[in-house]
């Protein structure tokens, strides 16, 4: 019997379309979903949409972190919606009308707001000047993005549970900052195993560099893959 696929979103972070396409048919028999970033986008642009989504059909979730003004961000999207991604990526900080635009002009795409981005500490966030720390922070820009119409948030482990307790249900809660125990932490500052983050309640997690770093990454992800059935 095969295995239904693990809610793990592939990060296809590749210098070039081949590598991506490689990674993505070795991955797609373990996981639900490839996610196409800005690197590949830029480099190749929207017919790299197909390429990664290949034969299996997997979703594709598109992570371009819109931010601009609402009608900016409405414009860019609707370029995008023909593509049909499962999941577009904006910034929350961009704010409610910049949000609500974006979740307007793509009924069919969940429209996922990145909170705090993973990379960054508390000490970042009073860098930045954003009130912190990033559990706060975290939870204020959740509230006014499911308030603004996003379907999704995406923020690390540490503030999954919060923020379920804060959006309920029906909102996908999407997860980087995942390292299997003992992985290096590279750029990720708020970091969690991938079954901290699916206990805490995330409903898809954001895995790169572990699996397509890996010698193997179809043997990678079918690793997580399988340790994520044992989590309840
Ligand atoms: O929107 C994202 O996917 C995202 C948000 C965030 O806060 N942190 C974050 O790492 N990401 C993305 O998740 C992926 C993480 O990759 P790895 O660090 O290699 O697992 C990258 O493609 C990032 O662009």
């Amino acid at each position: 019997m095969t295995a239904v696929p693990a809610p793990i979103a592939v990060a296809l972070d590749a210098p070039d379309l081949d590598t991506a396409a490689r990674w993505a048919s070795q991955v797609t028999p373990h996981v639900s979903t490839v996610k196409v970033g800005l690197e590949l986008y830029l480099r190749y642009g929207p017919d790299v949409v197909a390429s990664v989504r290949g034969a299996s059909g997997v979703q594709v979730f598109l992570d371009l972190k819109l931010h601009d003004i609402p009608a900016t961000v409405a414009g860019a999207t609707r370029a995008v919606a023909r593509l049909k991604p499962a999941y577009l990526t904006v910034h929350a900080a961009g704010g409610p009308a910049m949000i609500r635009a974006a979740a307007e002009a793509a009924p069919d795409t969940r429209v996922a707001a990145v909170t705090v981005l993973t990379s960054l500490d508390d000490a970042d966030l009073a860098g930045i000047g954003l009130a912190g720390p990033a559990s706060d922070a975290v939870l204020r820009l959740a509230a006014l993005s499911v308030e603004a119409g996003a379907r999704a948030l995406v923020c690390s482990a540490h503030e999954a549970a919060a923020v379920r307790a804060e959006v309920g249900p029906e909102i996908t809660l999407i997860t980087p900052g995942v390292r299997p125990a003992g992985a290096a932490t590279q750029d990720q500052a708020r970091v969690a195993t991938p079954e901290q983050a699916l206990a805490a309640g995330a409903d898809l997690l954001v895995i790169g560099r572990p699996i397509t770093g890996a010698p193997d990454p179809g043997a990678a992800a079918a690793s997580i893959a399988t340790s994520l059935r044992h989590v309840v």
